[in-house]
């Protein structure tokens, strides 16, 4: 939620994981949901001239790094948590079916 992070997403992680991680699918998370409603977490921002980091905005920096999935969790309130690792799980194994399924009809085409 917080838009350093956010701002992050792209400038810094985006190019690091498509530099070392080439072609792995991606899933976009934005963390500590909480926030939004943190008063103390609010008064800073708005200090700042800033804003807690919108589900659209979090859905825009997905499509922009072409991330297979946005979803948003709160670690502390224990919420979405499972959520995002059994949609990383179905991310991940959709790739690898997708990979062999390709690996497959090379070897066809060998033959
Ligand atoms: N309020 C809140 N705090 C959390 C949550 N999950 C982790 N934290 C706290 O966030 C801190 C860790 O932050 P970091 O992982 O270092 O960094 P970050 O905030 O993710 O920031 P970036 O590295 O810029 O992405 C610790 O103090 C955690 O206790 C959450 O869901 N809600």
């Amino acid at each position: 939620m917080n838009p350093t992070s956010y701002d992050n997403v792209l400038i810094k992680w985006f190019p690091e994981v498509t530099h070392f991680c080439r072609g792995t699918p991606m899933v976009l998370i934005g963390c500590k949901t909480d926030l939004r409603k943190d008063k103390e977490q609010l008064r800073k921002l708005r200090a700042a001239q800033l804003e807690p980091i919108t589900y659209t905005q979090g859905l825009s920096a997905c499509e922009q790094i072409r991330a297979a999935r946005y979803l948003e969790c709160s670690a502390k309130f224990r919420e979405n948590v499972e959520d995002v690792f059994r949609e990383a799980a179905k991310v991940a194994l959709s790739a690898l079916k997708k990979a062999q399924r390709r690996k497959q009809r090379r070897v066809c085409l060998l033959l």
